[in-house]
């Protein structure tokens, strides 16, 4: 079973000149962790949100742990599942004046399998004080919380919007640790969106890229890094590779250096392994550009 079924959604907000989102299918297999990735406003948090059923969208549809989210949003069908869930949203998810203690004890009447030694032990790892107001909490400390609530009733499903931004380079190596730890056991699953890329190449199996809506790029995180690379050379030689071989350029007064498709270039061209961070430059640029010209 996928633990994430995305098909051809849509979504436009009032008064917004574009979709928000734009025909986006994609699937997170059980026991997998999928990164989601794109710029500023490409739509990743719509789309969790969409997962959660906190924004409705006007098309296609989604299944979470198999279960249809729209009609467990307009209460047609039993919405247990949503236990199951644990979210983690890069807004202040807890009122200001409750301290992490009263957290901990709403989440027990929340949940069922809400674990409270679990809850306390991530508190005292991430050096949260119990008694200290929401408020009073620094953001990387919100996160923090946010994540200790969602990991300690026993999930099987993170959903986790930006949920590693603002915190600490430690922190994060820690929790990206605690991540891949759930995942062990293969009926749990992570979507993850993040403007950090290492992190994701840390953790991820599948990579989605997500570009003014739409899905631009969707496989498993090692096909993509394995496909593409870096190629330094003349804008002459690159003008004279093979369609398809250049998915983005850059030019400079040393030359082109170009992000190409690896089996579509020679084997005599010495090409460069490449980061996720360059493959979504590049390609988010080579569409802007394509578009430039199509103007
Ligand atoms: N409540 C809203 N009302 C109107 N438009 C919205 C709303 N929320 C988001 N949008 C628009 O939808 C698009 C996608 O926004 P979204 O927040 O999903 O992007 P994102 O990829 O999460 O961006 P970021 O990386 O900056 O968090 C943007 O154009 C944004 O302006």
């Amino acid at each position: 079973m996928e633990a994430i079924k995305v098909s051809n959604l849509g979504k436009r907000y009032k008064k917004s000149s574009r979709p928000s989102l734009d025909n986006v299918s994609l699937d997170l297999p059980q026991g997998c962790v999928l990164g989601l990735v794109g710029e500023n406003g490409a739509g990743k948090t719509t789309l969790i949100k969409a997962i959660t059923g906190s924004v409705k969208f006007d098309s296609g549809s989604i299944e979470v742990l198999g279960h249809d989210i729209d009609a467990a949003s307009q209460n047609k069908t039993d919405d247990r599942f949503r236990q199951d869930i644990g979210t983690v949203l890069a807004e202040d998810s807890f009122p200001e004046i409750m301290t992490a203690g009263m957290i901990g004890n709403v989440m027990k009447s929340i949940y069922i399998n809400w674990d409270s030694a679990c809850y306390n032990r991530y508190l005292e790892k991430f050096g949260l004080d119990s008694k200290k107001k929401y408020k009073e909490y620094s953001r990387g400390m919100k996160m923090k919380l946010s994540i200790a609530v969602a990991m300690s009733h026993n999930a099987k499903l993170l959903l986790l919007d930006e949920a590693t931004s603002g915190l600490d380079p430690v922190v994060r190596d820690q929790l990206l640790d605690e991540f891949n730890e759930f995942t062990r056991d293969e009926n749990h699953s992570i979507l993850i969106s993040s403007h950090i890329t290492s992190d994701l190449e840390k953790i991820c199996d599948y990579i989605a890229f997500i570009h003014e809506g739409r899905i631009v790029m969707c496989d498993t995180k090692d096909a993509i890094l394995d496909k593409y690379g870096i190629l330094h050379c003349t804008d002459d030689v690159l003008a004279e590779l093979e369609d398809g071989a250049v998915a983005g350029s850059k030019s400079s007064d040393y030359g082109a250096e170009a992000l190409v498709v690896r089996s579509k270039v020679p084997d005599t061209f010495d090409i460069s392994p490449v980061s996720l961070d360059d493959i979504i430059v590049y390609i988010a640029r080579g569409i802007d550009n394509s578009k430039e010209v199509g103007r």
